[in-house]
C-alpha cells in the first residue's frame, strides 16, 4: 500500500535545512518526494500539518536485556520504548545472560527483534567470552551472524594486550571496536564521580582517569593497527582532549556522548538516590562543559542514550547498592531539544538531528539516517510546540529509572515510521494535525 505523508516540513541536511514536501512511501521505501503529491485512490494519507519530519532517530548504544534479564526489559518492551522515542534503529549491547558472545545468541536477538518488528535492531557482539576479558570471541562467526561491531560494554578490557589482540582481529574483519573505558584499578569500586558531591555523601568516588587512561591506551594501540575505535559514553574532559588530538592526527577514532552527561553534572545530584547512578558517573561541571564543546566542534561525533533499564526494586537500593544505569530512549530527543537547542542555544535543531541520525549512520557505515528517494522509509514526525512533563510511570520501557522525572520539555515524537510501517503514534490527537482526518485514517487501517 502507498502511504503519503503530507504537509511535513522535511529535514534535508544541516546546510540545506528544511523543505515543505510530501513523502510518498511504497512498501519499505521512500519512492517520491514532491511539493504536492496527488491523493490517490487506495493510498493512505497522513497529514502532519507542517510538523517536522526528520530521519528516524538512530541510537547506537542501548541495553535490551534479553536474553537473561527480562525482568528489566525485553526486546519487545525496549523496541516499544525506542519507537515511542522516535528511534527506528538501535544497537543493543551484548551484556545479556548469556552474553552475546556466540552467533547463536546474535541470531536469537535478531530473530526476536524481527518478530517484534517495531525497530531495526543491529546487535553488537562481545569482544571476550562472557565479557570476562580472558579469551577473544569468535568474531568472524559473530560478524557472519550480523553484528555491527564488538564491545564488552558494562566492563572495561583490563589488559592492554587483550585489547591489542581484539583490535587486530576486529580490524581484519572490518568491525569497529566499541569501548567501555574503565580501568578497575582506578575505579576501585566507586559509585559516583570522585568529586565534592561524593565527599558530601561520604561515598566512594570513581576518578575521571579511570576512563581517560583507557582512552589514551586504546588510541595508542589503535594508531598502529588502524582499526576504527569508538569510545562509548565519553564523560571526562581529558578523554575529549585525547579524542580531539587523535582526530587531528587523522586517526579513525569516534566517540559518543549521552543526553545525561550533556545535561547534568555531579552537583545536580540531590541525594544519594539510585536514579542518579550510572556508569560512567555524572562528572564535574567542567567535564560537562568539555563534553558540550566536544560535541559542538565535532570531536564527539554522535549522541547515544545508553538506555540501561533496571527494576524499581534494584534502583531503590540507593547510590551505594543499586546497579549502574538509567533509561533514555523515551526522553532523549525532547530533553536535548529543550535544553541544548531552545534554552541554551548550544546546538541548532539541525545539528541535534544530524548527531542523532546521519552521523551515527555514517560512523557505523549504515544506509540510514537520511530522507531521500530510494532510502528506507524511516521517518519521525516531531511536535516542537507541545510541552509535556516527563512521567516515568508512563514509559513503555520496563525501566522507570530516570533522574529526569518531572522535567517539562518540548520536542515530542508523535509519529514514527520504520521501514514504511507506523511503529508509534501519539494517542493524544491534538498533537497531530487535523484530528478528524487523522482518526479516520487510523480507522481505515484497522
Ligand atoms: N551505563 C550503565 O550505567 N550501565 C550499563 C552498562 C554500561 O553501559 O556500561 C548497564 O548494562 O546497565
Ligand atoms: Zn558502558
Ligand atoms: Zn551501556
Amino acid at each position: 500500500m502507498k502511504t503519503i505523508l503530507k504537509n511535513g516540513l522535511v529535514f534535508r541536511s544541516v546546510s540545506e535545512g528544511w523543505s515543505k514536501q510530501d513523502i510518498v512511501i511504497e512498501g519499505n521505501w521512500i519512492v517520491q518526494m514532491v511539493d504536492n503529491a496527488p491523493e490517490e485512490e487506495g493510498a493512505r494519507v497522513i497529514d502532519v500539518g507542517g510538523k517536522r519530519v526528520v530521519p528516524g532517530l538512530i541510537d547506537m548504544h542501548v541495553h535490551l536485556r534479553e536474553p537473561g534479564f527480562e525482568q528489566k526489559e525485553t526486546i519487545e518492551t525496549g523496541a516499544k520504548a525506542a519507537a515511542k522515542g522516535g528511534f527506528t534503529t538501535i544497537a543493543p549491547m551484548p551484556n545479556t545472560r548469556p552474553v552475546t558472545d556466540s552467533s547463536e545468541i546474535v541470531q536469537k536477538v535478531i530473530n526476536r527483534a524481527r518478530e517484534v518488528g517495531l525497530v531495526r535492531v543491529l546487535p553488537y557482539g562481545a569482544i571476550t567470552v562472557r565479557e570476562c576479558g580472558q579469551q577473544l570471541t569468535d568474531m568472524k562467526s559473530l560478524k557472519q551472524a550480523g553484528v555491527i561491531g564488538v564491545t564488552d560494554d558494562g566492563v572495561g578490557i583490563q589488559s592492554a594486550g587483550m585489547m591489542k589482540e581484539a583490535m587486530l582481529l576486529a580490524h581484519e574483519l572490518g568491525l569497529p571496536v566499541v569501548a567501555h573505558c574503565e580501568d578497575d584499578s582506578l575505579a576501585k569500586g566507586g559509585v559516583m564521580h570522585d568529586g565534592e558531591a561524593a565527599k558530601r555523601f561520604g561515598l566512594k568516588g570513581i576518578p575521571s582517569e579511570a576512563e581517560s587512561v583507557h582512552v589514551a591506551r586504546d588510541i595508542l594501540l589503535a594508531e598502529e593497527i588502524g582499526v576504527h575505535y569508538h569510545v562509548c559514553h565519553i564523560s571526562a574532559e581529558q578523554s575529549v582532549r585525547l579524542v580531539r588530538e587523535a582526530k587531528a592526527r587523522g586517526q579513525r577514532v569516534t566517540a559518543e556522548v549521552t543526553p545525561h552527561h550533556l545535561l547534568l553534572c555531579d552537583e545536580d545530584i540531590p541525594a544519594p538516590d539510585g536514579r542518579w547512578k550510572m556508569n560512567p558517573p555524572l562528572r564535574s561541571r567542567r567535564d560537562r562543559e568539555a563534553l558540550i564543546a566536544g560535541l559542538k566542534d565535532g570531536t564527539i561525533d554522535i549522541i547515544a542514550t545508553d538506555h540501561a533499564p533496571h527494576t524499581s526494586e534494584e534502583k531503590a537500593l540507593g547510590m551505594e547498592k543499586a546497579p549502574f544505569g538509567i533509561v533514555g530512549l523515551e526522553t532523549a530527543f525532547p530533553l536535548l531539544y529543550t535544553h541544548l537547542v531552545l534554552k541554551d542555544g548550544i546546538l541548532t535543531l539541525e545539528e541535534l538531528i544530524d548527531k542523532m541520525t546521519r552521523k551515527p549512520a555514517k560512523v557505523f557505515g549504515l544506509p540510514y539516517g537520511e530522507i531521500a528517494e530510494g532510502k528506507a522509509a524511516d521517518l519521525t514526525v516531531i511536535d516542537l510546540e507541545t510541552e509535556r512533563t516527563i512521567e516515568p510511570e508512563t514509559f513503555l520501557s520496563k525501566g522507570k529509572n530516570t533522574p529526569f522525572g518531572g522535567w517539562n520539555v518540548k520536542g515530542w515524537p508523535v509519529l514514527t515510521i520504520m521501514d514504511g510501517r507506523i511503529t508509534w503514534e501519539d494517542a493524544k490527537p491534538e498533537s497531530l494535525t487535523g484530528p478528524g482526518k487523522w482518526t479516520e485514517q487510523k480507522e481505515d487501517q484497522r
